[in-house]
């Protein structure tokens, strides 16, 4: 992996063995375990985001964080989906009723879909099955 990030990277400024705003750590080699007088090249900002530029390789970092940061808060979400969701299907299964509600999850689909397209469709029916389960 590090001889093809190497071949990837080596024509660019920031390639391994450079210096520069896109190094991504100067303290040490990232790769986990590897100890810091290591003689392979160092990983640089700029190969693990994949940008050209040492420039574009901090936009990118920067905003990976971000990303990282609305995927906790995502996850997090789905799980409060995932505790309500069975607040309602014990209360009716406890009623004598079902799990499942077949024309709730179609108005459910259909809301993802209208705010998503298709994939939306897609991303509501992996929510469902978090929920409830497979059918
Ligand atoms: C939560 C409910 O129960 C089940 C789970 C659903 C969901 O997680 O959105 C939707 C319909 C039901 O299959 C519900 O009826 O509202």
């Amino acid at each position: 992996m590090v001889v093809l990030l190497e071949q990837l990277t080596s024509d660019f400024p920031g390639a391994p063995g450079r210096q520069g705003p896109g190094r991504l750590s100067s303290s040490g080699p990232c790769r986990p375990g590897a100890a810091p007088d290591h003689q392979e090249p160092l990983m640089t900002a700029i190969d693990v985001t994949g940008a050209r530029t040492a420039e574009a390789a901090d936009v990118i970092t920067g905003a990976r964080e971000r990303i990282d940061a609305l995927d906790d808060r995502i996850i997090g979400l789905i799980q409060e989906r995932v505790a309500v969701s069975a607040v309602i299907q014990e209360a009716r299964i406890a009623s004598g009723g079902r799990r499942v509600n077949l024309s709730r999850e179609m108005d459910v689909l259909g809301h993802y879909r209208q705010a998503l397209g298709k994939p939306g469709t897609a991303l509501a029916m992996t929510l469902l099955e978090l929920c409830r389960g497979k059918i």
